[in-house]
């Protein structure tokens, strides 16, 4: 089957090219309807990353958050016309201790092999869903970037200690929100503040305990655990500041991505006997958990509704550049590229 792949091929421009797909193995065919665009992928299109790393990586598909429709399956486990959610993640072995996504062999699309930005993308059966009946598609769109915080979330109930009354939360865009949101849920009874630097985006945390400018957080605050949810440039003032904040034997959860080494104080992270621990991607069970969160708890999808940001129509190549601009001078929220309706 003659497959059409749209690859970014150096930053800001992409390019058209045909590839084959085998319509005889086992992979499930899915055509992609709702796509969102990441920070991750915006490193790419950008050229924000390493001249190095572009050149081992492009040409690439970019997109890793996306929904879309079954046009075939081999097997007919999948029926035609059905919504799916698309894991990126793609595992090459199985381990019983290191989890799919930290496995050193596993592919991630859109930054090992190509993204969603193709006519119909090839899955392993294991990377796609069956998405719930009348689900808003556009927050399923970015069910990835959630499944990302649900992981992390799990994780730290594994690492943190049980006292979890006051939580904070660094950073006030779209991974702190989902990541704020599920913590709501995860654990009602905590203390749930947050730490940003836009009052307009910090307003739209309703659901918190207290929100915070960081340049002006009250001298009594205190912390028993935090999640830091910035990255980039802003990741060594936020993850200080949380470990100035937290008290001793805290847990702090690192989810921003940095391009460079961040600085951190190290010397009160052993006076405080802090646990820091990473989370990157996620795997297919934290998607299963991720989509019963929305079945069981309709108002968590209301919560999101609030991070659609433009959604663009795609009919042809130029709409995706349309759609990586617009992402890159939007206010707040995720940008969502609509196609084949
Ligand atoms: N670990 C993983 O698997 C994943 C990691 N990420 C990463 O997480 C990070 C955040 O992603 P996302 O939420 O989508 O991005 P956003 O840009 O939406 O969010 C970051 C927010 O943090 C704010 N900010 C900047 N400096 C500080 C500070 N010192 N303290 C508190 N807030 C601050 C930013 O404000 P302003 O814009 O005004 O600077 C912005 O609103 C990125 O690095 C992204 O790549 C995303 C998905 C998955
Ligand atoms: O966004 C992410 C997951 O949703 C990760 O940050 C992303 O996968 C990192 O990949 P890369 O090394 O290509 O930036
Ligand atoms: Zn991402």
């Amino acid at each position: 089957m003659l497959n059409a792949v749209y690859r970014l091929v150096e930053p800001r421009r992409f390019e058209i090219e045909f590839t084959d797909i085998d319509l005889f193995g086992d992979q499930v065919i899915v055509r992609p309807t709702h796509l969102s665009i990441c920070n991750a992928d915006q490193r790419y299109y950008q050229g924000k990353r390493a001249p190095e790393v572009l050149a081992k990586k492009l040409p690439m598909a970019l997109i890793h958050e996306g929904i879309g429709r079954v046009v075939y399956d081999p097997k007919g486990e999948f029926k035609k016309g059905q919504n799916v959610v698309m894991i990126p993640n793609t595992p090459v072995e199985e381990d019983e201790i290191i989890a799919e996504n930290y496995l050193r062999s596993s592919k991630f699309r859109a930054s090992g092999f190509d993204g969603f930005m193709q006519d119909n993308v090839a899955l392993n059966r294991d990377r796609v869903i069956l998405l719930p009946e009348g689900i808003n598609k556009e927050v399923a769109a970015f069910t990835e970037i959630a499944s990302v915080s649900y992981h992390a979330i799990t994780r730290f109930g594994r690492f943190s200690h049980e006292r979890r009354a006051h939580i904070g939360v660094w950073g006030d865009g779209n991974l702190a929100f989902i990541t704020s949101v599920f913590l709501r849920y995860r654990y009602p009874d905590a203390n749930l503040y947050i730490f940003g630097v836009n009052n307009d985006k910090l307003s739209d945390f309703t659901f918190a305990d207290a929100t915070y400018h960081v340049n002006e957080i009250p001298e009594n605050v205190v912390l028993d655990h935090a999640f830091e949810c910035v990255g980039g440039e802003g990741s060594p003032k936020a993850i200080n500041q949380i470990i100035d904040y937290i008290n001793p034997e805290g847990t702090i959860s690192i989810l921003g991505v940095s391009e460079n080494p961040v600085p951190i104080n190290t010397r009160m992270i052993l006076e405080k006997g802090l646990r820091v621990f990473g989370s990157s991607r996620s795997g297919r069970k934290d998607f299963e958990d991720t989509i019963r969160l929305y079945e069981e708890n309709p108002q968590v999808v209301q919560y999101l509704e609030n991070l659609v940001g433009d959604v663009v129509e795609i009919k042809e190549i130029k709409d995706f550049t349309k759609a990586f601009e617009a992402d890159i001078h939007k206010a707040g929220g995720k940008t969502i590229m609509v196609w084949n309706k």
